[in-house]
């Protein structure tokens, strides 16, 4: 599911920009560019900024395959190589196991191509919620937003 003010898979200015789409075998694809605005040190990027991608990545994994709102409720990442600016990450995620409410995801980034040397690796745990977990904790404003700018095209699986 695409929504535009998403900082992840939105169009807003700062944000990742990332799309996915779901391939062979479930395995659930992005693509992360770093740029000079995502550095920590210089010329490489900032984990924090890694772990939103694979958050994003992970979360869109969930969206596509199962069709049900989950939130993040753990993130695990192993920084296994810097990721120098203007990399691309390739990023394949994947569904591990459904556990009731429990859905546990994992994803691995690679540097330049989907056959690259892996850069992040990344594990987690959504948990299953119903729609009143945004509109209890979320603002009135951001879910008309949501819902009025929704098309049945966001819901599309690689639309
Ligand atoms: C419309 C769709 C939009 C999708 C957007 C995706 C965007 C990208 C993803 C995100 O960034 S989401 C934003 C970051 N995450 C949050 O803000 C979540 C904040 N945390 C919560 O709201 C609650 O803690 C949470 C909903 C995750 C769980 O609270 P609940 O009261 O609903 O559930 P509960 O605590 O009973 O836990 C349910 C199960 O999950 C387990 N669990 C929950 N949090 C855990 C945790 N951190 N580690 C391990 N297990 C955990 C918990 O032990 C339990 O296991 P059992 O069923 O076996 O008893």
């Amino acid at each position: 599911m695409h929504y535009d003010q998403c900082f992840g898979c939105g169009d807003v200015e700062s944000g990742l920009h990332m799309r996915t789409t779901v391939g062979e075998h479930m395995v659930v694809h992005s693509r992360f560019t770093v740029t000079e605005a995502h550095q920590g040190a210089p010329g490489l990027a900032h984990g924090g900024l890694l772990a939103c991608a694979f958050d994003e990545a992970l979360g869109s994994t969930v969206g596509n395959l199962l069709r049900k709102p989950a939130v993040t409720g753990k993130l695990e990442t192993d920084f296994v190589r810097p990721v120098p600016v203007g990399t691309t990450l390739y990023i394949a995620a994947r569904l591990d196991g459904v556990a009731g409410r429990k859905i546990y995801v994992s994803a691995e980034g690679r540097l330049g191509s989907a056959d690259g040397q892996v850069a992040v690796r990344a594990r987690a745990l959504f948990v299953q919620v119903g729609f009143e977990h945004f509109t209890t904790h979320g603002y009135a404003d951001a879910l008309q937003r949501f819902r009025s700018t929704t098309r049945e095209s966001k819901w599309d699986i690689n639309p």
